[in-house]
């Protein structure tokens, strides 16, 4: 890979910043990119201690760089306010302040969320450094910025270096669709992409016959890129990018999607990816249904800005019983430990609970989820 002089400097000064560049240069090599080119903005996934733990935190303080990009950062194992309610101890609590401080030090913002792009919408066409893959396939589907589906460690080299190797979906033609998948059936999205991730290859390009919500779109690609390696998709006359490339003649179509999940959940958990504000405001009205408070467990996950910017809602869900909780989520906190079974809406909560956290799974609509809650 081609390196401006600037570059090679970079790498021959033996401190934290070359071991970013060094990261960058392998990525480039492997993937045959021909050259670095500038990003906006990284965002970067293991920063819960429960993933990465001492071993993690004492790398990264051993780097001891700066961030020179808009840098944000994936959930943390706890709620910062609340995590005594969620039953983590003090000392996974010190241990995760200590590694929120070094990141606050490189100069990332402390979002604590798997949605940064309701902080910051990446523009189409934008150069992007995402880890997460939620928000990688949201990114480059959804809004038509790029990125490739990076590590939380190429994310942070890149947050350093300000750039990313020139490959893979930074490329419009590697963008393409390689199969069209047809649906037929008024299938849950999250669950859609949870089943079709593992059984397709290449990227696909849905029609569907009817319009899909942002948090459609949203739950379709966190499912799918839970069970497959897609960090992209398409949807006819929906996404950005959808009439930029020849129609592929592979085609599947999908009538019904069968799950046999089975168990009596002692928690009800919707939030992964982080709720959006018209998640949160549907959650509300679905629960004006009910009379009284919940009876088992139940816990919602989303951002802090979305928190803030409906605290009304909070407050009512939480007089019902239900519990708001930001910064993190089931999947990267050790709090889900204290669980056996957790009943979610999420493909991608499906997919990382039981590999992740260990726990049984049942699946249940937004609707089912809430009935739930009060049975
Ligand atoms: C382990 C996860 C996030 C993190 O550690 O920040 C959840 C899954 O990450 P993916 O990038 O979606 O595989
Ligand atoms: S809520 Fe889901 S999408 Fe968000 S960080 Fe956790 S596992 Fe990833």
């Amino acid at each position: 890979m081609f390196l401006t002089k600037e570059e090679e400097k970079l790498l021959e000064r033996g401190d934290g910043v070359s071991k970013c560049m060094e990261i960058l240069v392998a990525l480039g090599e492997i993937f045959d990119a021909e050259r670095l080119i500038p990003i906006k903005h990284a965002h970067i996934s293991g920063v819960s201690y429960q993933n990465i733990g001492d071993e993690g935190l004492e790398w990264l303080r051993s780097l001891n760089v700066k961030f020179t990009v808009k840098t944000t950062i994936n959930p943390a194992g706890m709620d910062l306010d609340r995590w005594k309610e969620m039953g983590i101890d003090e000392d996974f609590a010190r241990k995760q302040m200590k590694l929120l401080n070094i990141f606050k030090e490189m100069g990332a913002e402390l979002t604590l969320t798997c949605t940064p792009y309701y902080i910051y919408r990446p523009s189409i066409g934008e150069h992007l450094a995402w880890a997460e893959s939620s928000a990688v396939i949201y990114a480059n589907s959804v809004l038509g910025a790029r990125t490739n589906r990076e590590s939380g460690i190429s994310a942070l080299a890149s947050a350093v270096i300000g750039k990313t190797p020139y490959y893979g979906l930074h490329i419009k033609e590697n963008r393409a669709p390689s199969i069209l998948v047809k649906v037929e059936c008024d299938c849950d999205p999250s669950i859609l992409g949870y089943k079709i991730g593992s059984e397709i290859e290449g990227i696909p390009i849905f029609k569907f016959n009817r319009k899909l919500s942002d948090d459609d779109l949203k739950a379709l690609g966190a499912g799918l890129a839970s069970t497959g390696n897609v960090a992209i998709f398409h949807v006819i006359d929906q996404t950005p990018e959808w009439n930029d490339f020849e129609i592929p003649s592979e085609k599947i179509v999908v009538d019904k999607l069968e799950l046999n999940f089975d168990c009596d959940p002692d928690i009800i958990t919707l939030g992964c990816p982080h709720l959006s504000k018209e998640e949160l405001i549907k959650v509300y009205n679905l629960l004006k249904n009910f009379s009284g408070k919940v009876r088992r467990e139940f816990w919602i996950f989303t951002s802090r800005k979305v928190y803030e910017d409906l605290i009304e809602v909070v407050d009512y869900l939480e007089m019902k019983g239900v519990r708001v909780f930001r910064d993190t989520c089931m999947v990267v906190s050790p709090a889900t430990r204290r669980f056996e079974c957790v009943m979610t809406n999420s493909g991608k909560a499906l997919t990382y609970l039981p590999k992740l956290r260990g726990v049984k799974v049942l699946y249940g609509t937004l609707e089912d989820c809430v009935r739930k809650a009060f049975e």
